[in-house]
C-alpha cells in the first residue's frame, strides 16, 4: 500500500505555490528513513517570482514605523507560542529531534529571540548629529539594506530561520528564505503563521537545493545574502555574491575546543560536556566536540566522560529519555561513521563508535581519546555525536592546540582559577568563550565566528545592525 505524501509548497507574495515547472523532491523523516512529504525543487522562475514579490513589498515595509514592525514581530512570537505544539511536531518530523526537548529547549528561545528583535527595531544606533565642519550639520541615517536572500541549515531548521528573518524584518528588510532541502516542513508552517500577520511579499519561502540557493544569491535583486551552513557552502555564497558585490553574512562550521584544567570539577565538567557535545546529535556548530584536558587528570576525566556517554540515550522522538535523535540524512551518517572508520591506530574509542538501530540514521554517543593535533578528526568538523579528547601539559600548550584549527566559532575553559580563565578568554581565537559551561545562548549576546567559521553576527544588537546600512546626510546651514 502506498501512502499519499504531504505536498509542501513555496510561499511567495502571500500565496502557496508549487514550483513553476512542477519539480519536487521527497522529504524524509530521519528517525524512520521514510518519505512523508514532497517539496518544490524551485528553479530560476520561482526565485524570480519570490525576489519580485520581496522587492515590491520592500518600500512599504521599509517605511513602516519601527513601532509597527515591532508590533508585527510580537504578534508572530505570540502566534508561534500559541501553535507551539504543531511547530514542535513538524520540526521533529523534519529532523527526528526529541519532542520534549524541542518543546523545552528550542521553541521558548526562538520566541524570545523574535521578541528581542521586535524591541531592537526601535533602537536604531548612530553617532550624534552635529557640526563636524563649520557651517554644516551631519546626521546618520540607519536604513534597511533591501531584499535579503537567506539560506538556513538543517540542524535547527526553525531556530536558524528565526535568527535570519527576525533581525532582517525588524530592520525593515524583506526576505526570501530557503530552508534546507531535507528540512523544509517547519519553515513552510512558519510561513503559514507569518502570512496571517505580515503584508504580502514581506516574507517569502522558496524550497530547493544548492542550485536554488545559488540562483538566490546570484540574483540581481537582493542586496544581501546570508547563510548558515558548511564552509564549502559559505565559500560558494561569498564567491557568487562577489559578482555584484553583495553584502554577505556567513555563519559556518565550528570545532569548539573545551579546555579542562586540573583544578576543574571533573564530575560536573564531564557531565556538562557530554550534554553540550551530544545535544542535537552533535549537529551544532558550537558543540563541545574537542576536549583538551590537563595530563594530570586525563584518565579520570576520560573515564567520567565515557561513563556519561554510555548513560546518554539516543532514540525515537517520543521517547522521553533520549537526549538526541538521528543524524539528519544518510550522507551525514556516512560522514560521521567515516571519521570513526578512518581513525589512526593511536586513537582509542572509549565509548560508542557505531550506528544504532536498523531504521533511521542514529549514531551512538561516542568518545575517542589518544588523538594527535594533526589527526583528521581533530582538524575537521564531524557534526555528529562524537567528542574527542587530547591531553596537554600546560596553559601554553592548551592554547596552542585550541587555536590550531581553521574554525573559530566557540570555545570553553573549565577551571576555578579566575586569572587563568581571563587569560584564556583573551587568547582563545574564537567568537565565544564560555567559562565553566558550554553551549547556552541568549538573544542579547552575539553569535558568530572568525576565520573559516565566517563573519557577521547572529542574535544581539550586532546581528540587527548587520541587516542595516549607514547613510551620512550633511546639510549646509546657509541654505
Ligand atoms: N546552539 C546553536 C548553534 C547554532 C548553529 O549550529
Amino acid at each position: 500500500m502506498t501512502t499519499e505524501l504531504r505536498r509542501l509548497r513555496n510561499y511567495i507574495g502571500g500565496e502557496f505555490k508549487d514550483a513553476a515547472d512542477g519539480r519536487t523532491t521527497e522529504v524524509v523523516n530521519p528517525a524512520t528513513g521514510e518519505a512523508y512529504a514532497t517539496a518544490p525543487l524551485s528553479g530560476q522562475a520561482d526565485v524570480d517570482a519570490a525576489m519580485a514579490a520581496a522587492a515590491a513589498a520592500f518600500p512599504a515595509w521599509r517605511d513602516a514605523t519601527p513601532s509597527e514592525r515591532q508590533k508585527a514581530l510580537l504578534k508572530i512570537a505570540d502566534a508561534f507560542e500559541a501553535r507551539a505544539e504543531e511547530l514542535v511536531a513538524t520540526e521533529s518530523e523534519n529532523t527526528g529531534k526529541p519532542l520534549g526537548l524541542t518543546a523545552s529547549e528550542e521553541l521558548p528561545p526562538m520566541v524570545d529571540q523574535i521578541r528581542f528583535f521586535a524591541g531592537a527595531a526601535r533602537l536604531l544606533e548612530g553617532r550624534s548629529a552635529g557640526e563636524y565642519m563649520e557651517g554644516m550639520t551631519s546626521i546618520v541615517r540607519r536604513e534597511p539594506v533591501g531584499v535579503c536572500a537567506q539560506v538556513a541549515p538543517w540542524n535547527y531548521p526553525m531556530m536558524m530561520a528565526v535568527w535570519k528573518f527576525a533581525p532582517a524584518l525588524a530592520a525593515g528588510n524583506t526576505v526570501v528564505l530557503k530552508p534546507s532541502d531535507t528540512t523544509p516542513a517547519s519553515t513552510i508552517l512558519m510561513a503559514e503563521i507569518i502570512g496571517e500577520i505580515l503584508p504580502k511579499g514581506v516574507f517569502n519561502v522558496v524550497c530547493g537545493d544548492r542550485d536554488t540557493g545559488r540562483a538566490m544569491v546570484e540574483h540581481s535583486t537582493p542586496a544581501m545574502a546570508s547563510i548558515t551552513g558548511s564552509v564549502r557552502a559559505g565559500m560558494q555564497v561569498a564567491e557568487s555574491a562577489s559578482k555584484d558585490v553583495k553584502r554577505v553574512h556567513l555563519e559556518l562550521g565550528g570545532k569548539a575546543p573545551v579546555v579542562v584544567f586540573e583544578d576543574a570539577d571533573i564530575a560536573k565538567a564531564a557531565e556538562d560536556i557530554a550534554v553540550a557535545g551530544f545535544f542535537n546529535a552533535g549537529q551544532d556548530c558550537t558543540a563541545a566536540c574537542r576536549v583538551l584536558v590537563h595530563e594530570s587528570i586525563h584518565d579520570e576525566f576520560v573515564a567520567a566522560l565515557a561513563k556519561n556517554a554510555a548513560d546518554t540515550k539516543t532514540g525515537q522522538p517520543d521517547d522521553e529519555d533520549v537526549l538526541y535523535g538521528p543524524l539528519n540524512n544518510p550522507n551525514q551518517l556516512k560522514q560521521v561513521a567515516g571519521f570513526i572508520e578512518r581513525l589512526p591506530a593511536h586513537a582509542k574509542v572509549e565509548a560508542g563508535g557505531h550506528q544504532v538501530g536498523e531504521k533511521g540514521y542514529f549514531y551512538a554517543p561516542t568518545v575517542v581519546s589518544g588523538l594527535k593535533q594533526d589527526d583528521e578528526i581533530i582538524q575537521n568538523e564531524v557534526f555528529g555525536p562524537v567528542i574527542t579528547v587530547q591531553s596537554f601539559t600546560d596553559e601554553d600548550q592548551a592554547l596552542a592546540y585550541a587555536n590550531d584549527v581553521e574554525f573559530a566559532l566557540a570555545s570553553s575553559v573549565w577551571t576555578k582559577d579566575h586569572g587563568r580563565a581571563m587569560r584564556m578568554s583573551k587568547n582563545l581565537d574564537f567568537g565565544c568563550v564560555w567559562i565553566n559551561t558550554h553551549i547556552p545562548l541568549v538573544a542579547e549576546m552575539p553569535h558568530g565566528g572568525y576565520k573559516k567559521s565566517g563573519y557577521g553576527k547572529d542574535l544581539s544588537a550586532y546581528g540587527f545592525e548587520d541587516y542595516t546600512r549607514i547613510k551620512h546626510v550633511m546639510t549646509s546651514l546657509d541654505s
